[in-house]
């Protein structure tokens, strides 16, 4: 097994391969697959990863590994097997599905140092190597009488800690500590020869003597009120010693986590739980989808299921949403678990976050709580996977390896043999179609735990404000009753919902949107053309003057941003204190929290802000949550919009009245009668559900079809035109029946960094090998895309349509 199978970190498709390199004498003992390791790659010395060991290669004179980065891998069998899987479920490099699994300070080549841990004498030849020093350059072991398989053994047996270093050494952080140097006896002895005059040492030397065990420097002196040479007196007579220790900087203070315990599960919690716990106790894989209203305690139920998953020694990883990521949420999983759980987070430096890794690599904890690619926490013994809030957008990565944190918790529940826990108030269509079919299975808990009703949702229609000669962006009803709360020292939310604004055209007069005949999806309006297109097939037809509906002259599109409707909400109640939150006021780390901490000390009135405040939030002071616009999201140009308002709207009218006081909704609309908005007001999922299947019946969209999306760029608009068709040609001739390919069209920014982009989906029931399909139209423009910087993406799952 003298020949290494590597995976070279150059992203291109033509060098998507592993590569055979011969295994120098010194690395032969220690290698192994998950390693990374530096390789010479034409005239360049690039890193690679080990994915395997063999003995025999179809080619001869093969190169040598140059050097290894790691003594221990930091790929288990397991990643390896889910990396290669992924990349060829998604069309994605192997070595990007790697480098997606690690966090950023692995992805780079770091220079590295040796640190011994213990002060027993190790061997004769680590004991030269070390030569008195605590730490040790790693390049001194290539020529050193010592062996890599001896560092790694003394790695593993705990004597050496090896540290990447990274810019800034954020890797690590080391702290002194102090212990006695000698036996209590005869630092007695020492304390009675010492001369009186030493009080100070005195006090200190009598402290190591009631506490032995080793203690922190800089606590010794806080706590001990004394100073550092006080300390080094002691230090030279050698009565105690210092060692320096490598701590993890843990983002949360652990000890702030006031403890919980389990609660008494109400009657429906435990009917959801107890499949669940067998599936736990006999090792058995299953999805499960939990459909629980806002507040029905299905964080309970995972906590309880994670409680049995670490009793029996197994390990669980939560992902939630980067957004509800937020303190709240991080205390509810340390509160019932402790030091127990790491946390990741994109909010975490990258030394903070890659301490977090290695605290899961190094088996320190057993749940980890975390946005999407914490999915792959290097665990080797999972027993549970739960995705909260299932219909975020947010599993699905929008870049290189595309792919959806559900899909991977699946292939490693199947793997691990565990359940896997959806859970949420709204599912998608897609996972509620799988649970009625009995693909997962189905828990609906529609209660709240405290037995208190949903907040009451009044619609006003904004067409009628209108007519009553109320142009402004907030209704009557809504004004009057923000007063009202101000005066009564409550609290509101309100949402503005941003995305989708100004790209489609509606009618404010009756509500009317122009919608692409073909595709049942609203037009997108190009202002320097005058024109509307549909994003799908490439209709496309000019800009009325006049509503086809109504024939009013109000009809145009949309747009207004937050700062404009703080503005104006300011003129409205001069007396109301408003915070802001968007992207602009979130920008700098930090923002966000700090943002909801004054807004929890109710240091304002009203919380104004977009999507981003509508989850997970829960403040008991507001009674009042207003939509100001529900239809902008509606008339996106993606068959998700209905969904996606349903969504929202059952969201944010969660976050009133979770607790004494009394909630109500306000939701603005010119559209009251869209069945989103109506069913939605009624907390109708199951309604909701039915309808929207029908709709995606109708004109074929998931989850009774699958897509694909193709998206072609180039520099030449041209190139980028006839390559989109040839593809499109080509998969036609190879597809079932039944598959249909729309396009080519132009993507929905139809020009990005000068480069033209369009793009083509596939919509199919039965295509078994569509990837392998796809890499094979792909690999005809490979010499294109190396020569000529030809770009083609490929969504295997898309979200992002517009
Ligand atoms: N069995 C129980 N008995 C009493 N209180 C409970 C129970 N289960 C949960 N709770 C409490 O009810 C509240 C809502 O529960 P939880 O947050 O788990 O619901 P959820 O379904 O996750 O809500 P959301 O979807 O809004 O995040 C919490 O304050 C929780 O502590
Ligand atoms: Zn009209
Ligand atoms: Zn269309």
């Amino acid at each position: 097994m003298n020949i290494a199978k590597v995976i070279v970190d150059v992203p291109a498709s033509s060098i998507n391969q592993t590569f055979d390199y011969q295994i120098p004498e010194r690395f032969q003992e220690m290698l192994k697959p998950g390693m990374r390791v530096m390789v010479p790659f034409g005239p360049r010395k690039i890193m690679g990863y080990v994915v395997g060991r063999t003995n025999e290669s179809s080619f001869d004179q093969l190169k040598e590994i140059i050097d290894v980065f790691d003594l221990t891998p930091i790929l288990t069998t397991e990643l390896l097997d889910l990396g290669k899987w992924l990349a060829e479920e998604t069309l994605s490099l192997y070595i990007t599905t790697f480098q997606a699994m690690l966090p950023q300070v692995l992805k780079a080549n770091y220079k590295k140092e040796l640190e011994r841990l213990t002060s027993a004498s190790l061997s004769d030849q680590l004991e030269a190597f070390f030569d008195r020093r605590d730490v040790v350059p790693y390049e001194e072991v290539e020529n050193s009488g010592v062996s890599f398989y001896q560092i790694q053994k003394a790695i593993q047996d705990g004597d050496i800690a090896v540290h990447y270093l990274v810019k800034s050494r954020v890797t690590k952080k080391h702290v002194t500590f102090l212990k006695p140097a000698r036996d209590i006896h005869l630092l007695e002895e020492a304390l009675r020869d010492m001369p009186n005059r030493a009080r100070k040492q005195q006090e200190m030397l009598t402290f190591f003597i009631d506490h032995p065990q080793e203690i922190e420097l800089n606590k010794l002196i806080k706590e001990f009120g004394t100073t550092r040479s006080t300390v080094n007196a002691l230090l030279k007579k050698e009565l105690i010693t210092s060692f320096r220790k490598e701590v993890f900087r843990n983002p949360y203070d652990d000890s702030v986590f006031e403890q919980t315990t389990s609660l008494e599960l109400t009657e429906q919690q435990r009917e959801a739980i107890e499949p669940i716990k067998q599936h736990i106790q006999e090792n058995r894989h299953d999805v499960f989808l939990i459909h629980g209203v806002t507040g029905s305690g299905k964080t309970e139920i995972y906590l309880q299921a994670i409680q049995d998953v670490i009793d029996k020694g197994k390990e669980a990883i939560v992902l939630v949403p980067e957004i509800s990521l937020t303190p709240q949420m991080v205390k509810r999983f340390k509160g019932r678990f402790g030091s127990n759980v790491a946390v990741l987070h994109s909010a975490l430096s990258y030394g903070e976050k890659y301490d977090e890794w290695r605290r899961i690599h190094r088996k320190e904890v057993q749940v980890v709580v975390g946005a999407r690619s914490a999915v792959f926490a290097p665990f080797e013994n999972l027993g549970i996977i739960i995705i909260d809030e299932e219909h975020e957008n947010s599993y699905k990565q929008e870049d290189q390896p595309r792919y959806h944190a559900r899909d991977v918790a699946i292939h490693r529940g199947e793997y691990h043999r565990c359940p896997v826990i959806l859970g949420s108030a709204t599912p998608t269509l897609e996972s509620y179609a799988r649970a009625q079919k009995g693909v997962y299975k189905l828990a609906t808990l529609t209660k709240r735990t405290n037995e208190k009703a949903m907040p009451e949702v009044n619609i006003v229609d904004m067409r009628d404000e209108l007519h009553a000669g109320n142009r402004s962006m907030f209704s009557r009803n809504l004004k009057e009753n923000m007063e009202q709360r101000i005066r009564r020292g409550e609290q509101i939310v309100l949402l503005l919902n941003r995305r989708g604004y100004s790209t489609f055209v509606m009618c404010r007069e009756c509500g009317y949107v122009k919608e692409c005949p073909h595709c049942d999806i609203a037009l997108t309006f190009h202002k320097h053309q005058n024109q509307l297109k549909c994003h799908y097939c490439s209709y496309e037809e000019s800009m009325p003057m006049y509503c086809p509906s109504c024939s009013s002259d109000l009809i145009r599109f949309f747009g207004t941003g937050t700062q404009r409707i703080e503005e104006a909400l300011t003129q409205l109640i001069p007396e109301a204190r408003v915070l802001r939150m968007d992207v602009d006021t979130t920008r700098r780390k930090g923002a966000h929290e700090k943002l909801l901490n004054q807004f929890a000390n109710k240091e304002a009135d009203i919380l104004l802000g977009t999507q981003m405040i509508a989850k997970g939030l829960d403040f008991e002071n507001v009674t009042l949550v207003g939509v100001l616009t529900a239809d902008s999201m509606l008339h996106l140009p993606d068959f998700r919009s209905s969904e996606k308002t349903f969504q929202l709207l059952t969201q944010v009218s969660g976050r009133a009245g979770r607790h004494d006081l009394p909630g109500e909704v306000i939701v603005q609309t010119y559209t009251p009668e869209h069945y989103s908005i109506e069913l939605a007001s009624r907390y109708n999922y199951l309604r909701f559900y039915q309808q929207e299947m029908q709709t995606r019946k109708k004109f074929q969209y998931p989850p009774y079809v699958f897509l694909t999306l193709i998206t072609v760029s180039h520099q030449n608009h041209v190139t980028a035109v006839q390559t989109t068709q040839q593809i499109v040609k080509n998969l036609w001739k190879h597809v079932q029946s039944d598959t249909v390919i729309l396009g080519p069209t132009p993507s929905p920014i139809p020009r990005m960094k000068d480069r033209f982009r369009y793009q083509c989906m596939i919509k199919y029931k039965h295509e078994s090998d569509l990837q392998r399909l796809i890499q094979k139209m792909i690999h005809q423009f490979d010499d294109e895309v190396r020569k000529n910087d030809l770009q083609i993406t490929v969504d295997m799952q898309p979200y992002q349509l517009m």
